[in-house]
């Protein structure tokens, strides 16, 4: 077919280094951006696939999130918004991998498995972060994408391009498909949800970002004018000289627990640091007497669903809310949740992708990693039992007043979303291999009071992550440093030996 002879043409411009060998992890392709182009033309002629296949808009996205600047990545976007299904995750890696004459019978293969109608139309918008990397790469995306089928929204965070996908997918049910509609549908939802808080100061209404000098700090500069003085904000590290990630964003915030460079805090100042793509968020202030303290996704969870419940209650809605976590939660927020505040808990797996198909499972699923991805998902039926309660001329204006709140927190949400020898279960809490490891984390766990501890392989980089939390700071550095010389000793550790963490 003349199609296929195309890709062979084309596919010749974006080569294959020979032997490289990457796999689709937990968010996408990622590795320095030297060694992407053939993956980037490759994913472009995937989401075709994908797009015809699903006969609906696929997405496309640039980005390696919170790495540094050299580096890049890609992420593919399911119809609704979502993470793209699991098994085509598989088919990405087969295609990055495949060498040059390979290619197109992979193609094929996907093609038959999957009983592809190659004569449907496909669709697929592109987008990009602030990397340089990334106008090349995301032409190369194109280029596997045929012209007519692609649509290239250049710069945008991660959270948007879902955004774009979900509403071209439900006939702009779920918003208008431009980065304008994403501002206005938000920054409404936002200026009335605020109206309705009683007497809100005017240092409620500062928040200074950290930009993390990329995406976040362009788009919140566009988003500013829409929110009518509502939110005013001071923007820090906006990219203009500093280098994107770097000694800022969330990460760095999270990981470091203090302040970005750039950022001056007042005491009680509002603070908020994005990454890289714009699709985590963490929230700081400082105290009076000068602590740090950082509001991760676990404490925004709690904020969160603590503020939904109270609603749920004011408005006699009987809908079914739950709190999803990940085993890097912090072991206090769970207990709160669990026991004080009655919340159904559900720990996934990390990654977005577990944590957003759980919460599905509810009437109202707030999830978040502690790091600051996440989200608030509302059922349909949940969405039209809030309608029905706002539109109900019978009801009290108090219930009423509670059914319109949630109604503009459904609208300020962006629903959509965004190794080897250690294997884990219980939602990675506990190790199944190599033999004797858990039994060596428990034993060192039960030295320290409130403590956990547990390891798994990353999901995006070539490491063994280990998370250790305990009464006191001191307690959680030293369990961790213990914990990881048990996996250096039992999982056949290679290079150095691991060293205390700070
Ligand atoms: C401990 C941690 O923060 N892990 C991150 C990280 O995954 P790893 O599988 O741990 O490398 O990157 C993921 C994608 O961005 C993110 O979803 C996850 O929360
Ligand atoms: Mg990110």
């Amino acid at each position: 077919m003349a199609q296929f002879e195309e890709v062979s043409q084309k596919s010749a411009l974006h080569p294959k280094p020979a032997g490289l060998v990457l796999q689709y992890g937990t968010a996408g392709f990622r590795t320095n951006a030297k060694n992407l182009d053939h993956v980037m033309f490759r994913m472009g002629l995937l989401a075709t696939l994908r797009s015809k296949n699903t006969k609906a808009t696929i997405g496309v996205m640039v980005t390696a999130s919170h790495n540094p600047e050299e580096d890049n990545g890609v992420k593919l976007i399911d119809p609704m918004g979502e993470m793209v299904a699991m098994v085509w995750e598989g088919y990405a890696t087969q295609l990055a991998n495949a060498e040059q004459d390979d290619l197109l019978p992979a193609l094929k293969d996907i093609i038959k498995r999957e009983a592809i109608n190659m004569t449907q139309e496909a669709n697929v918008f592109v987008g990009r972060d602030t990397r340089s990397s990334g106008a090349c790469l995301s032409q190369a995306v194109l280029d596997g994408v045929s012209t007519l089928d692609g649509h290239n929204y250049g710069l945008v965070t991660t959270p948007q391009l879902h955004y774009m996908v979900c509403c071209q997918n439900t006939q702009g049910q779920y918003g208008e498909a431009t980065v304008e509609g994403y501002y206005r549908k938000l920054s409404q939802a936002f200026i009335r949800l605020t109206k309705n808080v009683p007497n809100r100061t005017d240092d409620q209404k500062h928040l200074c970002v950290d930009g993390a000098n990329g995406i976040g700090a362009l788009k919140v500069r566009e988003m500013e004018r829409h929110l009518e003085r509502e939110l005013q904000i001071s923007l820090f590290n906006d990219g203009s000289s500093g280098k994107l990630n770097h000694q800022c964003g969330a990460d760095f915030v999270k990981v470091q627990q203090k302040a970005p460079t750039g950022v001056e805090m007042t005491v009680g100042e509002r603070c908020c640091s994005f990454d890289g793509d714009a699709d985590r968020i963490v929230y700081y202030y400082s105290s009076s007497a000068g602590r740090f303290h950082l509001l991760d996704g676990d404490k925004i969870a709690t904020l969160i669903s603590t503020f939904l419940k109270e609603l749920l209650t004011q408005a006699g809605l009987d809908l079914k809310m739950a709190v999803v976590q990940t085993a890097y939660a912090n072991g206090s927020s769970t207990q709160y949740l669990e026991n004080t505040m009655k919340v159904i808990m559900k720990c996934t797996k990390t990654g977005v992708k577990h944590l957003h198909h759980a919460a599905q499972e509810f009437d109202i699923g707030v999830y978040f990693e502690s790091n600051g991805h996440g989200t608030v998902l509302f059922s349909k039926t949940a969405e039209q039992k809030i309608k029905q309660l706002a539109e109900d001329s019978t009801s009290s204006d108090e219930k009423k007043r509670a059914a319109l709140l949630l109604q503009n927190t459904i609208n300020v949400i962006n629903q959509v979303s965004n190794p080897r020898v250690i294997d884990t279960t219980d939602a990675e809490r506990r190790a199944v291999s190599p033999a004797g490891l858990q039994e060596a984390i428990d034993s060192l766990v039960k030295k320290y009071r409130q403590a956990r501890s547990f390891v798994r392989p990353s999901g995006t980089e070539d490491v063994v992550r280990v998370y250790a939390e305990a009464e006191t700071q001191e307690s959680a550095d030293a369990l961790a440093h213990e914990v990881s010389l048990a996996v250096y000793r039992l999982a056949g550790g290679v290079g150095d030996e691991p060293k205390p963490l700070h």
